[in-house]
């Protein structure tokens, strides 16, 4: 599977993290008001140590009881005072960032299914999907706590140094010199560790793609016995990201003793420098206790600074990895309504014109999968398209729903420009099925009514499974409740794909495309199927990629794709007659389309 690495630009985390604004924007008033009270409650941490002042420079100076134990009371209810408001902090914010979380996965889905299918070819779905899960866990961490605590911790800092040196500047100069290098420091780590969590986060996406393709593809892995080298696989990406994690913890690890040692340094001298001066007498012993206090109810938020600078970093990348996602262009819309749709006869049905198709992330230089493509289906007419493997048949079906943009050319339905339709409009008039059936966890009948309006109900459920062939959804443990997809019941390849098929047509489209939709079914079934879905087609504009000869017979006439273009259009036993090429590819000889594939 491709993967998507997209290469991180230099950035200031700053201006990364202020693009989660208008997500924090709803709740900025709980915010605020979460880290004004936090930030009350850590000054009324600061006052405690100049009430230690009072009591040993006045009651235990003065040897007064009384005194000393009401410092212990204003001490016990500034202490209470500090935790209740911390409490208060964490219930403010608890339930606006669950909501922030929520709403920016919310967005990220919605976004995602709104992504061209070449932005899914691009993208790996682990990458797609740590984003949507870890990132974003991360970025809730960091607005409940590390955004909160930078600013808290910060102010804290700010009005216990100015209390320190109103208290005695000398003393404050002391404390207050190791401050530049351990700025220069973490400016430092900054750098480097944005560098490194981006490495972690991109790594857990790779691995997470690796978990979700031995999952869905544990039937080739044990069928190939590739369990080992599968193992092998996800031991490496995982030693990897092990060694990017320990290079993180290296990384936190030194600039935590940088924090940590220089302001232990600094209390020391502190401690020295002012015992001396309350033996000389010019210092009082209560401001000395006060200083050392302060001090030390200061390191918590000065030692917290390093993993809240690591944290915030990684939200700065998982803000980033979020943003990648979110500033791909969605699919273009449409107009829609009916304007534009031309009145001409020969525009009627679908038509074709000078279409040419490369893939986006195709070899630059190679020719391009479709070219000069002309083609018109008549209103009611069932054309079968025939080609080698790989001649381009289910990329030129893709394009009728604008599942990919075409390069040049147009596509119209009845007259009107597919791109002139708004989405919604097209996809209700075309209906596909496509070779791989895929079915949602879902019961069975929600499943096929996927494929019609909302209003859409049990009488339309059994026309079309009766279409389809599809009567054993009625014998399946709960009949057309039951559970199937992935969390479900397991069907077989012809069950699941007659089950896409009832979802093609249970809409009752007017155009209709069908990529090899019977290919999985034996010989008595696809002729049910076959004689069931004549009748619907009667009335529908339809696309039916076609392997088989028995396929071909369903339709009117049948092209033949090759070379990137329309070789030949002609009624099945024409083309027999007139073109060697179709005559090989129906006669099943299988070696011939490769190679014509080859020649190309
Ligand atoms: N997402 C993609 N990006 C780039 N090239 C692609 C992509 N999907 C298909 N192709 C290439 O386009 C060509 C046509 O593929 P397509 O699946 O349309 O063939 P097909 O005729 O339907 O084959 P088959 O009969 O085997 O289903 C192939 O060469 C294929 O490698």
């Amino acid at each position: 599977m491709p993967t998507q690495r997209v290469t991180p630009k230099e950035r200031s985390a700053v201006r990364t993290l202020l693009r989660l604004w208008p997500y924090v924007r709803p709740v900025r008033t709980r915010l605020l008001a979460a880290a004004s009270v936090a930030i009350v409650a850590s000054c009324v941490g600061l006052v405690i140590p100049l009430v230690l002042k009072w009591l040993v420079d006045g009651p235990v100076a003065d040897r007064d009881p009384a005194g000393v134990w009401l410092g212990a009371l204003y001490v016990l209810l500034l202490g209470i005072a500090e935790a209740v408001l911390f409490g208060i902090r964490r219930w403010l914010v608890a339930r606006p960032l669950s909501r922030v979380e929520a709403d920016m996965r919310a967005d990220l889905y919605r976004h995602l299914q709104r992504l061209p299918v070449a932005f899914h070819d691009r993208w790996a779905s682990g990458q797609l999907l740590s984003r949507g899960t870890t990132d974003l866990m991360l970025l809730r961490q960091f607005l409940a706590f590390p955004l909160t605590f930078l600013l808290v911790n910060g102010v804290t800092i700010v009005v216990g140094v100015i209390i320190m040196l109103a208290q005695d500047a000398t003393l404050g100069l002391v404390i207050l010199g190791p401050g530049i290098p351990v700025v220069v420091m973490c400016a430092v780590f900054e750098r480097r560790y944005s560098q490194v969590a981006r490495r972690a986060q991109d790594q857990v996406g790779d691995l997470t793609t690796v978990v979700e393709e031995s999952v869905l593809g544990i039937r080739i892995i044990k069928g190939f016995g590739r369990h080992r080298s599968q193992a092998r696989a996800f031991g490496e990406l995982s030693r990897t990201l092990r060694g990017t994690e320990l290079e993180k913890a290296r990384l936190l690890a030194w600039i935590w003793a940088v924090i940590v040692t220089l302001p232990e340094v600094a209390i020391g001298a502190a401690l020295v420098l002012g015992t001396v001066r309350v033996a000389n007498g010019d210092l009082s012993a209560g401001t000395l206790v006060a200083f050392l206090s302060i001090a030390l109810a200061l390191r918590w938020p000065v030692d917290s600074i390093g993993f809240l600078l690591a944290i915030s970093q990684e939200a700065a990348t998982a803000t980033d990895r979020f943003f990648e996602v979110m500033d791909e262009e969605p699919e273009t819309e449409g107009p829609g309504g009916p304007g534009g749709r031309s009145p001409k006869s020969e525009d009627s049905g679908l038509r074709f014109q000078g279409v040419r198709f490369r893939y986006p992330d195709a070899p630059s230089g190679s020719p391009p999968v479709l070219d000069h493509i002309d083609l018109h289906i008549r209103p009611g007419e069932t054309m079968a398209l025939v080609g080698a493997t790989g001649s381009g048949k289910t990329t030129l079906t893709a394009l009728i729903p604008r599942l990919h943009e075409l390069s040049s050319g147009r596509i119209t339905l009845d007259g009107l420009d597919i791109t002139a339709m708004s989405r919604q409009e097209l996809r209700s008039e075309v209906a596909v099925a496509f070779e791989e059936p895929t079915l949602f966890s879902a019961s069975v009948g929600e499943n096929v009514l996927m494929g019609a309006p909302d209003t859409a109900g049990e009488q339309d459920l059994e026309r079309a499974l009766g279409i389809a062939q599809a009567g054993f959804a009625y014998s399946l443990p709960q009949g057309t409740r039951t559970q199937v997809g992935e969390q479900g019941l397991s069907l077989s390849g012809g069950q699941r794909q007659r089950l896409a098929l009832a979802r093609a047509v249970v809409g009752r489209p007017r155009f209709l495309v069908l990529d090899d939709p019977l290919s999985a079914l034996d010989v008595h079934t696809e002729a049910a199927v076959e004689a069931a879905l004549r009748r619907v087609l009667d009335g529908t504009t339809a696309l039916v990629v076609a392997h088989r000869p028995s396929t071909v017979l369903l339709a009117d006439r049948v092209a033949l794709l090759s070379g990137g273009r329309i070789a030949a259009v002609g009624t099945h036993q024409e083309l027999l007659r007139t073109n060697a090429e179709y005559a090989h590819l129906m006669s099943g000889d299988p070696g011939h389309g490769e190679d014509r594939e080859e020649a190309r």
